[in-house]
């Protein structure tokens, strides 16, 4: 990076925010360009991930860098300015489809080894296992989370409010979850005093110790959890909730996130299907195992190996799968046109997504005729899934919130250097073996936690370092005192690991002026219900939580004060300095794609990455004193609200203003209030000339924009689109593009 130019980094993603880059980078680099501000892509696609870790495999025209540890060296140095946009957090299904694509196009990649046998295939998977589940935000994510919605977009939701389902105190809905043997009841934690190097170890019945993790480096003041899930108790739990559903007549939903918690979540969702299932795979388990079905990766895995069986036997199999069926509950589905339940990919349906969507619903979820129905949502874990049983209550006693006059519940979450759950992934075993699991000092030999774990059950150890909560604290504090708003610290004191937490709270708290602050710590069952009764009474309360409930409430919230949690603002502050903005709390919308591919409409709104630029300039403008990126800051922030206020957002449907049209009416603002501007002539005239250019031609812009849609596209891949193919499609207007053109120096 030059250090005299401002520069910002533009992260190049998947699916509809990918598509949506294509046609906003031109966009941003007309406007940047005029300030001098330097705007670099740098491409973490799930795709380009996969490619630079076998550079080995590959001819030298065919290598990729590995951009993701590049911008991970970056989050270091206080002046970098990055822009980051929702990636795939690939499920396995997810990876083995972008790897066919790749090896489809020529890049001669091995084969993912599902269980793999030599060293080499291992090794391979290993490379693999680097691309799967959350794998970019852990890197670029080294600060804590501050999310809320903008004041303008908050009041646009006022004053249009989206549509909301209608709650009846008779609904049936409800969220089940485990009442022991989950990760919350056995938990055991600690803060460490002074630097220590520990080991993970599991010392079996008969005597034998096995080293799952040889090492992990931990530093004074930091606060470690070791905690399991029980198998067996997890299957009982999925056996009794499955009858309950059928004896009730009630639908059942599985909620997981089988994405970010890559490791310990496919193994939960995979029990669900085999309980479901249990006849079949009682009968049919030893040929499964021999044709390596992993159903962690969902029933269509199942599916596909046996593909491959003579016709008898494979029908045989699917009868006795439909057979489960007859005793079983019906199971929400994902797309009941085409069959497609809950248990299809665990990528499908994400706990922070989806339970929000259904109490936005007032509690349904599609069943397999179609229709809307109520819902046993299944969350096993109850760390966290006692919150989603608490709205349910409130909106069965109060109703469903009400948009146009609910208050708002912004975030700051504790994240940074992969706190918590979040980091867990490669601390996180499936116990072989019936043991003692502990966490043993390696210079000592002292045995810091201990578990007792039988086979099957899932172990893992969580760190969160002392620096990042001390930063947490400071940051709810500075959000409080900005906003005027109250917060509410949502921690436990029956858990473990956040009763070590209150304690560094107040320590920490202690450091700030807190005068005139109203803040407080309260369990998650009490906070959400005390955010709850403000909320409808139209009073704002900034939550202040760990990271899986930063994930949980950023969508949670906003996707019932704002339809979307699209719309939100989503900064990083890097505890080194420097700034990571994101792009709403959503994720990249696969259905949208699918979309702009059979009907060439973009329904993706990128309003959260305008509001990310807006701060992200600001910043540059601040850090370096470049005046003009301020202004450019100030103008995007204003053209955003006009953009709002004029209802220029994409709609949903084909042949209307899609996401396209909608970045030329925010080129259109932003140009018209940078020529309006009275503190830089310079930018004033440069901008004037644009501004009348883009505002002569706005009949003719709309329609080659809405012209184009209609019918289908090709983009030359799904993971990794032909550059060329995917630009032309989303730049359809040639009037936009030669007048975006025009404006660069
Ligand atoms: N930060 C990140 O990098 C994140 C990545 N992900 C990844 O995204 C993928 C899909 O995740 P999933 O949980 O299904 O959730 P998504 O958020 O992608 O999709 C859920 C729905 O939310 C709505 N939505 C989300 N973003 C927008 C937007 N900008 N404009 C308009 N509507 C929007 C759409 O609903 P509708 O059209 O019905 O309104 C969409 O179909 C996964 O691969 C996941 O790993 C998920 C979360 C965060
Ligand atoms: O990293 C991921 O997989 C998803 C992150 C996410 O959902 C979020 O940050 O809101
Ligand atoms: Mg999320």
């Amino acid at each position: 990076m030059n250090a005299k130019q401002p520069t910002i980094i533009y992260t190049l993603t998947d699916e509809a925010p990918m598509l949506a880059t294509h046609a906003f980078l031109p966009v941003v680099r007309a406007f940047a360009d005029a300030a001098d501000i330097k705007v670099e892509s740098s491409d973490i696609s799930v795709a380009n991930r996969i490619l630079s870790e076998f550079p080995d495999y590959l001819p030298e025209d065919k290598r990729v860098g590995d951009n993701l540890a590049e911008l991970g060296k970056l989050t270091q140095l206080p002046e970098t300015n990055i822009i980051k946009l929702p990636n795939i957090s690939a499920s396995v299904p997810q990876l083995l489809a972008a790897i066919k694509e790749l090896q489809e196009k020529g890049y001669e990649i091995p084969d993912f080894p599902g269980n793999p046998k030599t060293d080499e295939e291992k090794e391979i998977r290993d490379r693999y296992t680097k691309c799967l589940g959350s794998a970019v935000n852990p890197v670029l994510r080294e600060g804590n989370s501050d999310r809320r919605a903008p004041k303008a977009v908050k009041e646009y939701a006022r004053k249009h409010p989206h549509s909301m389902g209608k709650w009846s105190m008779a609904s049936r809905t409800h969220v089940a979850h485990m009442t022991t043997g989950d990760f919350y009841h056995g938990e055991k934690s600690m803060t460490v005093d002074g630097d220590r190097e520990v080991r993970m170890e599991l010392v079996t019945a008969d005597g034998e110790t096995h080293v799952l993790k040889p090492k992990v480096s931990l530093g004074d003041g930091d606060v470690i959890d070791s905690m399991f899930m029980s198998k067996k108790a997890l299957i009982e739990f999925y056996e009794e909730q499955m009858q309950d559903a059928y004896e009730t007549g009630v639908m059942f939903s599985l909620h997981v996130k089988a994405t970010m918690m890559r490791v310990s979540h496919p193994i939960v969702f995979g029990h669900a299907v085999r309980v479901f299932y249990k006849e079949a795979f009682a009968k049919h388990g030893e040929l499964f195992d021999e044709l390596g079905v992993n159903v962690n990766n969902g029933l269509s895995d199942l599916y596909s190996k046996i593909d491959s069986l003579p016709a008898t036997k494979r029908e045989e199999i699917i009868d006795d799968l439909h057979k489960c069926h007859e005793h079983r509950p019906e199971l929400a589905m994902v797309d009941s046109a085409r069959g497609i339940t809950n248990f299809h990919s665990p990528s499908d349906v994400i706990v922070d997504a989806s339970m929000p969507a259904m109490i936005r619903s007032g509690g349904k979820m599609y069943g397999a005729d179609g229709r809307q129905k109520d819902t046993k949502a299944v969350n096993p874990e109850s760390t966290f899934s006692r919150i989603y049983q608490e709205m349910v209550n409130f909106c069965k006693t109060n109703g469903a919130f009400d948009p146009t006059t609910m208050g708002t519940v912004p975030n700051v979450g504790l994240m940074a250097q992969k706190a918590e759950e979040y980091g867990s992934h490669d601390k996180t075993f499936e116990v072989p073996q019936a043991g003692v699991a502990n966490i043993v000092d390696n210079a000592t030999d002292e045995v810091l936690l201990t578990q007792d774990v039988e086979e099957g059950d899932i172990w893992r150890l969580c760190i969160v370092k002392d620096a990042p909560i001390r930063d947490w604290v400071a940051l709810a504090v500075r959000r409080t005192r900005e906003s005027g708003m109250p917060v509410v610290f949502w921690l436990d004191p029956y858990r473990p690991h956040e009763n070590e937490l209150i304690a560094k709270v107040r320590k920490y708290l202690a450091d700030h002026d807190t005068d005139g602050l109203d803040i407080q710590i309260m369990s998650q069952v009490r906070a959400i219900r005390y955010t709850m009764e403000r909320l409808i009474r139209g009073l704002d309360t900034i939550s202040a939580t760990g990271n899986i409930l930063r994930d949980y409430l950023t969508d949670l919230f906003p996707i019932l004060e704002l339809g979307t949690s699209a719309k939100m603002l989503s900064i990083v502050p890097l505890m080194a300095g420097g700034g990571l903005y994101e792009t709403g709390a959503g994720g990249s919308a696969p259905k949208h794609v699918k979309q702009l591919l059979e009907e060439n409409h973009l329904r993706w709104d990128s309003l959260g990455e305008y509001l990310a630029l807006a701060v992200s300039l600001e910043d540059l403008g601040t850090k370096t004193g470049d005046a003009k990126a301020t202004i450019l800051a100030k103008a995007l922030d204003s053209a955003t609200g006009t953009l709002l206020e004029n209802s220029k957002g994409p709609s949903r449907s084909t042949g209307e203003l899609d996401n396209r049209g909608s970045q030329y009416y925010l080129a259109l603002y932003w140009a018209r209030e940078l020529a309006e501007q009275t503190e830089d002539k310079g930018l004033a005239e440069h901008f004037a000339a644009l501004a009348e250019k883009l505002g002569e031609s706005e009949d003719v812009i709309v329609k080659e924009f809405n012209d184009a849609q209609g019918q289908a596209v090709d983009i030359g891949g799904y993971y990794y689109p032909d550059q060329e193919k995917a630009t032309s499609v989303m730049r359809p207007s040639q009037t936009f593009n030669e007048a975006l053109l025009s404006a660069r120096k």
